[in-house]
């Protein structure tokens, strides 16, 4: 079972991952991101699926052409936990 992200956390959300926006109405991030192709798009989501599997941390997310939609949430805590800060940095560093 996951705990519940800490309000001192919470608080620094912003700095700690820039790139991620909070989602109206639940308690959860999202970021969106583009690619020169579907085949480029496609190959993030592979590396991005080996992550959340090496984890046991899965993404909500769409798919459409060379653009990918991320929400992170944890559903066994019923809204954000570390793992989704861990995951969000995770995907960020396969695209540094
Ligand atoms: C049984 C399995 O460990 C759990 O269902 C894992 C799988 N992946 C998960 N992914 C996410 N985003 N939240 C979870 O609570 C979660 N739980």
């Amino acid at each position: 079972m996951a705990d519940p992200l800490s309000p001192g956390r919470r608080d620094v959300l912003p700095s700690l991952l820039p790139a991620w926006s909070p989602v109206p109405g639940r308690d959860a991030i999202r970021r969106e991101f583009r690619f020169r192709d579907f085949s480029e798009a496609f190959a993030f989501m592979t590396r991005v699926a080996l992550l959340a599997e090496a984890g046991d941390h899965h993404p909500e997310w769409s798919n459409v052409w060379n653009r990918v939609e991320i929400t992170l949430t944890t559903h066994d805590a019923g809204g954000l936990s570390e793992r989704d800060l861990r995951m969000a940095a995770a995907i960020d560093a396969l695209l540094a």
